[in-house]
């Protein structure tokens, strides 16, 4: 027998009461995904959707036990406007080299036992890993890497000419004719409203695509017209459509040291309005303190945005990292928002990460668990700048590591 318990119940307790005749065999039962074989012997069994937990009784007295057979819960990258698609290019770039993929979306040779995930990745029948990633950018040219990008200037999104073309399927490359011109505005009623209906489709495909998907990750910056704009149009309908997955932001706050625009604080305003009602988790990278890191610890003289990209991408590789690899640690990107935010609108993250040196000292840097973990509280390897933060004096509410 099996059940197909889907999302239709609200109730995160519920009982199964197994009748005798049912038990001829054994009965496999399925809940989002996770596989439960019951013993022909139970008597009834109470499962926990939520953690995924089942504990019951034998006929006999003795204890229930499960295993599941099946676990996947696959999570879509969103990426808007060429912050966003130039942080995937960095995003996917990394994957890849965890995962042993080549360029091409092929496995590498000779690194046979490093599995590509299918949390990420999507395997085609010819054996090549399409990333589950929408890129939307209204210039054509930024489109360069990512699966899932969103764009408006035709010029930007050039993910058909760079590196990793041939892994991305086309059709999540999503564009528009014109830019938004720096304007939330425009990114958000003008262009936004001009695409939102086929953003919205292809991310409907690349959901279709999944057996359960277990939430979004988005990248965009805060500073440009379609990142801001936009990125909050499609968090919106994000948050109307898929109403229980948890998105995870990655939001790029604007840098004098990186552009002059006199309007981006404006436009990153608005977008954190928002950002409060329609992410779960918000990560906020701040570019000037990021240009910092690669200046003083780094040792680059004129940093660029591939270098802050870098950085950047490793910090969320290592958040999706427990999900993308099999292991006895398990945090999904809902345990982000139970553990670290409080209260609904009191979500925005600072991130940071520990050892950064150079290349030229990887040999000679220290590099116990200790120090790395004392580096990683120094307000010097945070992503966000605190003007005024006394790291004697100054309290966290929570804090995840993640080694
Ligand atoms: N960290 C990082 N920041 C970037 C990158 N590209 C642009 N930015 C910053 O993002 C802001 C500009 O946003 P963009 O993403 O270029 O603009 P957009 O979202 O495409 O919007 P429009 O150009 O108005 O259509 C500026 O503050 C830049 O410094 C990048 O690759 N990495």
């Amino acid at each position: 027998m099996r059940a197909n318990l889907l999302e239709s119940t609200r109730f995160n307790f519920f009982m199964l009461r197994i009748q005798k005749c049912l038990l001829k065999e054994i009965m496999q039962i399925q809940i989002e995904n996770i596989n439960f074989i019951l013993d022909k012997k139970l008597f009834w069994a109470k499962l926990n959707r939520k953690s995924a937990h089942c504990w019951g009784f034998f006929r006999n007295k003795s204890l229930l036990f499960f295993y599941p057979l099946k676990k996947m819960r696959e999570v879509l990258t969103i990426e808007v406007g060429q912050a966003g698609i130039q942080l995937g290019n960095a995003i996917w770039e990394q994957y890849c080299a965890e995962h042993g993929i080549d360029n091409s979306g092929k496995r590498k040779e000779n690194v046979a036992k490093m599995i590509p995930s299918k949390c990420s990745f999507e395997e085609t029948g010819s054996g090549q890993f399409v990333p589950r990633n929408l890129a939307v950018e209204v210039r054509v040219t930024c489109i360069l890497l990512a699966s899932g990008q969103f764009d408006l200037e035709p010029n930007v999104i050039d993910v058909k000419n760079g590196p990793f073309a041939a892994m991305f399927h086309p059709e999540f490359l999503v564009h528009s004719k014109e830019d938004a011109a720096n304007n939330f505005a425009r990114g958000h009623y003008t262009i936004g409203k001009q695409i939102i209906d086929k953003v919205n489709d292809r991310l409907r495909k690349l959901v279709d695509n999944c057996d359960n998907v277990m939430g979004f990750v988005i990248g965009h910056s805060v500073g440009g017209g379609t990142g801001s704009g936009l990125g909050a149009l499609i968090l919106e309908r994000l948050t109307v459509d898929y109403r229980k997955k948890p998105k995870l932001g990655f939001e790029i706050y604007p840098s004098p040291n990186l552009s002059a625009c006199v309007v981006e604080r404006y436009n990153s305003l608005l977008a954190t309005h928002w950002l409060l009602d329609h992410t779960e988790v918000s990560l906020l990278l701040d570019n000037k303190a990021i240009y910092g890191i690669c200046q003083k610890q780094l040792r680059i003289a004129k940093p660029d945005v591939n270098n802050l990209n870098r950085l950047i991408s490793k910090v969320i590789s290592s958040m999706t990292a427990s999900l993308r690899f099999s292991g006895e640690l398990n945090v999904d990107l809902n345990e982000f928002q139970t553990n670290l935010v409080p209260f609904p609108r009191l979500h925005f993250m600072t991130t940071g990460m520990s050892p950064i040196i150079p290349k030229a000292d990887t040999g000679t840097a220290p590099n116990d668990v200790q120090k790395i973990t004392d580096d990683y509280f120094k307000p010097a390897n945070w992503f966000m700048k605190f003007t005024e933060f006394d790291p004697a004096e100054d309290k966290y509410m929570a804090i995840s590591l993640n080694y």
